[in-house]
C-alpha cells in the first residue's frame, strides 16, 4: 500500500537560507524543526528531502561538498531520533556556470522530477502527501506532481503573493504545521 510523505524543502525549511549553503558549519537548523520532523515520523510519514542545488552548476561548491554536508545532516537528524526516508537533489541550472550540470532538467524544481522519482520509487500516495517549501516553485512543483497538500513556511526567502496564493496554508514555521497537521 502506498503510504503518504511530508516532502521537505531544504533551505529555507530545515536550515536558514543564507545562500548556497554548502558546509556543515554554516549549516544551522532553523528552532524547533527537528522535534517537528520526528512528530511527523510518529504519525506515520514519510520524510523526503527535496532540495534545488544549483550551486553545483554554479560552481560554488562541488556534488561531493554537497554529499558531505547531506550525510552530517542525515546523522544530526539520526542523533536526534530522525531516519529520513528520501533525500533528493537536483544539481542543475538551465543558464548559470559552465559545467556538465547547466543544462535543462527535469528535477529543478517547479519541474516535479524530485517529486515523482521519489513517488515511484518509496511507493508515495501523492494525494495524502504534503509538500512544505518557502517558495512559489515548490508550490509549483507539488501541484504539478500533484501533492495533494501545499504548505507554505514564513523561515526562508519573502513569500510572494503568487506563492501565498497557490499555497493551501502558510505557517511561520514548520514547528506551527506540525503543531496543526491531522
Ligand atoms: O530551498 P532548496 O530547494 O532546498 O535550496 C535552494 C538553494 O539551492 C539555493 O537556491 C538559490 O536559488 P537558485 O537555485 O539559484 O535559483 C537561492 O535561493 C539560494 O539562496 C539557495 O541557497
Ligand atoms: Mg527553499
Ligand atoms: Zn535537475
Amino acid at each position: 500500500m502506498a503510504t503518504a510523505a511530508i516532502f521537505l524543502d531544504r533551505d529555507g525549511v530545515i536550515n536558514k537560507d543564507t545562500g548556497y549553503v554548502s558546509h556543515s558549519d554554516d549549516f544551522i537548523f532553523i528552532d524547533g524543526v527537528i522535534d517537528a520532523m520526528k512528530q511527523f515520523k510518529q504519525k506515520g510519514f514519510l520524510l523526503v528531502v527535496v532540495t534545488n542545488q544549483s550551486g553545483i552548476a554554479r560552481g560554488l561548491f562541488s556534488e561531493d561538498d554537497f554529499m558531505r554536508l547531506t550525510e552530517w545532516m542525515d546523522w544530526s537528524l539520526a542523533d536526534r531520533g530522525v531516519d529520513l526516508d528520501g533525500i533528493y537533489f537536483c544539481p542543475h541550472h538551465p543558464s548559470a556556470g559552465n559545467g556538465p550540470d547547466t543544462r535543462e532538467c527535469d528535477c529543478r524544481k517547479p519541474a516535479p522530477g524530485m517529486l515523482l522519482d521519489a513517488a515511484k520509487e518509496l511507493n508515495i500516495d501523492l494525494a495524502a502527501s504534503y509538500m512544505v517549501g518557502d517558495k512559489v516553485s515548490d508550490m509549483k512543483a507539488a501541484e504539478t506532481a500533484g501533492v495533494g497538500h501545499k504548505i507554505l513556511v514564513r523561515t526562508g526567502k519573502a513569500i510572494t503573493e503568487e506563492g501565498e496564493a497557490m499555497a493551501d496554508a502558510v505557517y511561520p514555521s514548520l514547528v506551527e504545521f506540525a503543531q496543526n497537521i491531522a
